[in-house]
């Protein structure tokens, strides 16, 4: 780190110094994450986040805090940033109508499937093996237990349909009952497994859910693997869009 760089461990440090005029948070979690930011936008400084787990819980809350101080609260990295969906859905769909957004929105449980599914891992063997390569959260359970992606559902639905709803409000199912036999019953019937969010407009009412899907292995989505996303859209009049992750982890 260069020596100009000044390191603090105390938040104060950041919150008072006013030639700071913009915090990122990637600390991940939602408190103290959460009054840091408060705290940051109050003294007018503006904000990067990639906490998806605080934006889909207090994002509302958060978002109005911003504009009360005129400050900026960017976190577009927060949801398959690699991709990157939400500025894209703010921006390039303006003039459109999303029906329909749905995909592999966690990298951690594609690379664990995919493991499983074209080395023969067990579960715990693919779950052991994910970490090094830096996409997991801090504690994994999130990943797989389908909380990760049904936060990033939570955004994108906000995008796609403006509603405000929570990871409460629908379905969640991860991956971390599947056994290697699933995986190749799946298999032996032309099938691979994948995690999927959805969110869909079905006669004006929101379908919301986030469960492990059996996917024929000549669809697109059963050709992204391991820790690559990809989110699909159906939109009135670009009609089917696939937003594909091209990240790759050193
Ligand atoms: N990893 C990824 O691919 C992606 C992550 N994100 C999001 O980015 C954020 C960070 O993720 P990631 O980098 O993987 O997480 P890590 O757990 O690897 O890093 C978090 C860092 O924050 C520090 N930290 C945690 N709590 C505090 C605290 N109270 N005060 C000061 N420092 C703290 C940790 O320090 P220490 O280790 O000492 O505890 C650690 O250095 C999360 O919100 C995650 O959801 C978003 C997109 C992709
Ligand atoms: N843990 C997430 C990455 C960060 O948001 C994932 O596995 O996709």
């Amino acid at each position: 780190m260069a020596k100009e760089v000044e390191l603090t461990t105390n938040f104060d440090d950041i919150l008072h110094d006013t030639e700071i005029k913009i915090v990122v948070e990637l600390m991940g979690g939602l408190h103290p994450a959460k009054e840091y930011i408060s705290d940051a936008l109050n003294a007018g400084k503006n904000v990067v986040t990639a906490n998806k787990d605080l934006m889909a819980t207090f994002g509302s809350e958060l978002i109005a805090l911003a504009a009360k101080n005129k400050c900026d609260l960017m976190y577009d990295a927060s949801v398959a940033g690699g991709i990157p969906i939400l500025r894209t859905l703010s921006t390039s769909y303006a003039s459109d109508k999303i029906s329909e957004i749905q995909g592999i929105i966690n990298g951690t449980t594609n690379y664990i499937l995919s493991q499983m599914g074209e080395k023969g891992l067990s579960y715990d063997e693919a779950l052991k093996n994910a970490p090094k390569l830096g996409f997991v959260e801090a504690d994994p359970t999130n990943d797989v237990t389908g909380k990760d992606a049904a936060y990033s559902i939570v955004i994108l639905s906000k995008f796609a349909f403006g509603t405000k709803i929570s990871i409460n409000d629908f379905t969640i199912e991860g991956i971390n009952h599947l056994q290697k036999f699933d995986i190749e019953q799946a298999q032996a019937m032309g099938y691979v497994i994948k995690l999927i969010g959805i969110a869909k407009n079905i006669a004006g009412k929101l379908f919301v859910k986030v469960a492990p899907c059996l996917l024929p292995n000549n669809a697109i989505m059963a050709h992204i693997k391991n820790e690559l996303m990809l989110c699909k859209l159906r939109v009135k009049v670009l009609a089917q869009r696939f937003l594909l992750d091209q990240v790759q982890v050193v």
